[in-house]
């Protein structure tokens, strides 16, 4: 893909020559016709697999236009069956072959990544697809079908299944849809996750086919994979991202046991431990023993010495945020196929090669909050919207002697109440018969509230540049509050909803 800048024609197709793009238009919903944005999609001239077709996105409200070439379009009337028997239907035999493909589903939240791959209870997805036509020719036969489901939530990687025996054999479809619909709807990592932060995890869908080798023993010779890659990843900060689980896959495959911690727990052991060598700290976040069987096991992995380890887990910490921004905006989502052989599709597969690495995720909350933390010097967004809300509060809590309703309490939901849009801004006909206090306050009532609405429309609208020169927003805050656009054209709709979106239950207290 191309870099992505404004107005620019980005190339989604024919990446390293090996992966086949397809968009999948869901259509718009009411909500989003609201928002005045127009897909326009385009054919060339060519025909067959060689046409290209040119997806158009203009939204008149933020005044955005992407272009994006892909190899195929699929139309809201085009349905799953469809995709089945055109991208993936000719790629099942030749996993019994030994080739095996990747399908990524890529978009936005609510694009239809679930909706193409698992299916929904009225419409079937791929993987039941492809399970049903894949037990059909192995049936009698000598191969045998097993799966495998993960979730990838940051840079760990959940067996949903089963962790001791991470290939699952399937004999029919009942015993797939069984698997399969308790994989989707496994809380397995949900349980560990804070419920205020958002939820963007990665689902795989494996499908080993085995056959016997000449001692008896089944061997897989192919596999397809199904990724539900969720959130708005850019193809760039993809591979970089896949880059990041590469350490906890090396070390599957090297030591065919678990990762026993995240990089950042290790991480965080590492610098206690150098920090207690220096004697700036003599406190280690485990016991001795165990510490040194950690950096052992890493050791082990890394080939590594504890300041190498030390950097190399700063960089890890130093690494862009995973907010990041989509190159496929909302309303489409796309399909990606890899076959074998590409370099790219290697990575991906190996991903899910590895992905029974299963991580003790005690630490998982600690690390979210990353998800919330500029890396700058400066204070994350989170404080400094704590820090607006704080304002703003103070600014609402003011009591009004005009007709608005008075806030009994200083509970930050009554003051949202108060400055939804059914609180007059400006009141037109002022009472100038009031005494000079009174007209005063009512004016700076309605200055106050004026102010608020100016910024959040700020917010929503300002350009990255204009948002930056604002104290306190950065490069970093600055795209965070882009990408939140990305999502929804005004996320700022009012304080409480910045709030929630932005900062969690963080201004709850
Ligand atoms: N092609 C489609 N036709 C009809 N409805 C669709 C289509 N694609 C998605 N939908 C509907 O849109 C909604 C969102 O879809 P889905 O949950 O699959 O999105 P998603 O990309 O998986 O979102 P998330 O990233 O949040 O998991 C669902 O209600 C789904 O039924």
């Amino acid at each position: 893909m191309t870099p992505s800048s404004r107005n620019q024609m980005k190339s989604c197709s024919n990446l390293s020559g090996k992966v086949r793009v397809i968009a999948r238009i869901r259509g718009f919903r009411d909500h989003e016709l609201a928002s005045k944005s127009v897909i326009q999609v385009c054919k060339s001239s060519g025909s067959g697999p060689s046409e290209k077709v040119t997806l158009s996105f203009d939204d008149q409200t933020s005044s955005r236009k992407n272009e994006y070439e892909v190899d195929h379009c699929y139309h809201q009337n085009e349905d799953t069956a469809l995709i089945f028997s055109m991208e993936i239907k000719p790629h099942i035999s030749k996993v019994f072959d030994g080739e095996s493909s990747t399908f990524i589903a890529f978009g936005a939240r609510g694009t239809g990544k679930t909706y193409t791959i698992q299916g929904s209870k009225e419409n079937v997805g791929l993987g039941m697809m492809v399970m049903d036509e894949i037990l059909k020719m192995v049936e009698g036969g000598k191969h045998a079908v097993a799966v495998s489901i993960y979730e990838v939530f940051q840079d760990h990687v959940y067996d949903i299944l089963d962790s001791k025996n991470p290939e699952v054999p399937v004999k029919s479809m009942l015993e797939f849809q069984n698997l399969y619909c308790m994989g989707s709807t496994s809380n397995k990592p949900k349980q560990k996750i804070a419920p205020e932060l958002p939820r963007r995890s990665h689902k795989a869908l494996m499908i080993h086919i085995l056959a016997c080798d000449k001692g008896g023993n089944p061997k897989c010779v192919g596999k397809m994979n199904f990724v539900d890659l969720a959130d708005t990843i850019h193809a760039v900060t993809l591979a970089s991202r896949l880059k990041s689980i590469k350490p906890s896959m090396t070390a599957k495959k090297q030591t065919n046991s678990s990762v026993p911690l995240s990089a950042n727990k290790a991480d965080s052991v590492v610098a206690a431990r150098s920090a207690a060598k220096k004697g700036t700290n003599s406190r280690l976040p485990m016991s001795g023993k165990k510490t040194n069987a950690v950096l052992k096991e890493r050791r082990n992995i890394f080939g590594d010495t504890d300041a190498e380890q030390a950097n190399g887990f700063k960089k890890q910490a130093n690494k862009p945020s995973n907010l990041v921004k989509s190159d496929i905006p909302n309303g489409d989502s796309a399909v990606v196929k890899e076959e074998k052989g590409s370099s790219d599709g290697a990575l991906y597969s190996d991903v899910i090669d590895v992905a029974s690495a299963i991580v003790p995720c005690d630490n998982i909350v600690k690390e979210d909050n990353n998800l919330l933390v500029n890396e700058g010097q400066s204070p994350p967004l989170s404080v400094r919207l704590k820090e607006l809300s704080m304002n703003l509060q103070s600014l609402c809590s003011t009591p009004l002697p005009t007709s608005t309703p008075q806030v009994a309490n200083t509970e930050i939901g009554n003051i949202i109440d108060a400055v939804e849009p059914k609180t007059p801004i400006v009141t037109h006909k002022m009472d100038f018969s009031n005494c000079p206090s009174g007209t005063f306050s009512k004016r700076s009532s309605g200055m106050k509230q004026s102010l608020v609405q100016d910024y959040l429309e700020f917010l929503n609208t300002a350009s990255k540049e204009d948002l930056k020169g604002i104290w306190g927003i950065g490069e970093k805050r600055a795209s965070y509050i882009c990408e939140l656009r990305e999502e929804s054209p005004q996320p700022f709709k009012n304080v409480k909803r910045m709030m929630k979106k932005v900062a969690g239950e963080l201004f709850s207290n």
